[in-house]
């Protein structure tokens, strides 16, 4: 698979912080809705509330002006039939909220109102089903809104009946402005752009907060008018009559049968909920930003854990030593850990590819490699080096007296000597068998010769093997560079043919490769 199209830590951090936002996104937009309907229908009911506790202002108000009625018809006046005086106690009676008094004849005719004079003549009164209701029971009677013959303007009565000795004789009436109305709506303080109204008994709007001069008279707009046949509370959707699309809040008094209805504009209602809908998407989008953020940071600790392992495996497969840096995550640490131990493992392999397993000395292949290399920086350097070929004397009978492990353990001494008798930049090797190598680094021939003396002296010591003592002696060849040879064969073949003319010569004895000839001479 082409690394392009292999997903990277970030992209499937970034898949897993979706997975786990979108969701949660879902299930709050989920409660936001089902937080929306409750909210609402909280709110229809408490304002079907608001409506019912208006409706019963209205009729405590009409009930107040009623009980100012009843208290003026138990006046002696009326019932000594001394008019003038009842039509003066009458004009006493007269307040912000009674704007005229009038008394009229069970037949409608106005004895006299308050708002003209005493004797003064007077259009009829109350309609005749008015009239009816009003002699039919004793209970006051509240008319709809008409305009007053008197006044001229629009008014709505609250007439009471006035019987004396089981007769109905008159009909007593307090004239009301629906302006006054208005003000009741207004103290509720409702909201600006609540369109509040109070319609009469036949839904006619008597009193509106809104353009009440312009609807004031008119028939409840339609949807509202529908409402009010079914049921005499609750709430609708709908237009107001100036096409205002509203949620219709209304209750009618059980009393009176007037109502009021309250319009909550939708367009505002519906901002609360845009706002809410808003906040949450800010939130949401702050939210996603936040954990994409945070994402990246544990994706970037993530892929540099991972990467941090490249270049260990590189120089893992380089052979060269590994430096593991520090990785943030377990797994990666985990890999690291296998990485060094494969390191440490190749290393083993690698040292037991180029050393001697009984003494730990280079073996041929390493010590070749090392005389190559030395020969090449001795060429640049125009140094010499040397090649020493010692072969033990008389070893075949160390192993045939005492066994083959005294022989290891001879063999292991003879190098621990040939090793502590070399300064440490020389390389001692084992070539097999019975045969060593060395190679000195920057002596002239004279000087590796003396020394190959040396390590004969050194090697023929007697040895201890588990108590008894064993003896051998060593052959050695010397070849130096650049005199015996210029290439790592070449002097491998000088020192090896002077280490086997010593061995012919007598063994015990070093013979230097130039110097072969003058021995055999
Ligand atoms: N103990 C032991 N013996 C070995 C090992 N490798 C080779 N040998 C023995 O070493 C002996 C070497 O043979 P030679 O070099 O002919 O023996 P030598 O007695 O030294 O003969 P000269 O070199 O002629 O003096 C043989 O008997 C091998 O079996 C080893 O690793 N351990």
């Amino acid at each position: 698979m082409a690394t392009g199209s292999v997903p990277s830590v970030r992209s499937r951090i970034n898949q897993l912080a979706a997975v786990f936002i979108v969701p949660a996104l879902l299930i709050v937009i989920g409660l936001l809705v089902f937080d929306y309907h409750q909210a609402r229908a909280k709110l229809i009911d408490h304002h079907i509330t608001t409506a019912r506790a208006m409706t019963s202002l209205v009729d405590k108000d009409f009930a107040s002006v009623e009980a100012t009625l009843r208290a003026l018809a138990t006046s002696p006046a009326i019932a000594d039939n001394d008019l003038q005086r009842f039509y003066e106690q009458a004009q006493e009676m007269l307040s912000g909220q009674i704007e005229n008094i009038v008394l009229s004849d069970p037949q409608g005719n106005q004895v006299f109102n308050t708002l003209r004079p005493f004797g003064a003549a007077l259009p009829p009164f109350n309609t005749p089903a008015t009239r009816q209701l009003l002699s039919d029971r004793k209970e006051a009677v509240v008319s709809g809104l008409f305009t007053g013959k008197v006044s001229m303007r629009p008014m709505i009565s609250i007439t009471v009946p006035v019987w004396r000795d089981n007769r109905h004789v008159y009909n007593l009436s307090a004239g009301i402005s629906p302006w006054r109305l208005n003000t009741l709506l207004s103290q509720q303080q409702l909201p600006d752009d609540w369109i509040t109204a109070i319609l009469d008994e036949n839904n006619v709007i008597v009193s509106r907060t809104h353009e009440m001069s312009r609807f004031m008279g008119r028939s409840a707009a339609p949807n509202l008018g529908n409402a009010l046949a079914t049921n005499n509370e609750g709430y609708f959707y709908g237009s107001t009559s100036e096409g205002v699309s509203v949620l219709g809040i209304y209750s009618r008094s059980p009393a009176t049968k007037w109502s009021v209805a309250i319009g909550l504009p939708t367009s505002s209602l519906n901002a609360a909920l845009w706002r809410q809908v808003g906040w949450l998407a800010l939130g949401a989008i702050v939210l996603f930003a936040l954990s994409l953020a945070f994402a990246r940071t544990i994706a970037k600790r993530l892929a540099r854990s991972v990467t941090g392992l490249i270049e260990p495996a590189l120089a893992l497969g380089e052979g060269e030593k590994i430096v593991m840096p520090a990785l943030d995550l377990r797994e990666a640490d985990e890999v690291g850990k296998a990485l060094t131990r494969a390191s440490r493992m190749l290393e083993i392999a690698r040292y037991q590819a180029n050393h001697d397993v009984l003494t730990g000395l280079a073996n041929r292949g390493l010590f070749q490699e090392l005389v190559n290399s030395q020969l090449a920086l001795a060429g640049r350097n125009g140094t010499h080096v040397a090649v020493l070929f010692i072969d033990l004397d008389g070893f075949k009978e160390v192993n045939d007296t005492y066994g083959h492990a005294a022989g290891d353990d001879l063999l292991y001494q003879a190098s621990t000597r040939l090793r502590a008798s070399v300064r440490e930049s020389d390389v001692v090797a084992r070539l097999g068998g019975d045969e060593f190598a060395v190679m000195l680094i920057s002596v002239l021939p004279d000087k590796a010769e003396a020394l190959a003396q040396n390590l004969l002296e050194t090697v023929s010591a007697e040895y201890d093997i588990a108590g008894k003592v064993a003896t051998v002696s060593a052959s050695i060849g010397v070849a130096c560079y650049p005199e015996s040879g210029a290439t790592m064969q070449e002097l491998l073949f000088a020192a090896d043919t002077a280490m086997y003319k010593a061995k012919q010569a007598g063994k015990r004895q070093v013979i230097l490769a130039q110097a072969a000839h003058a021995t055999a001479d």
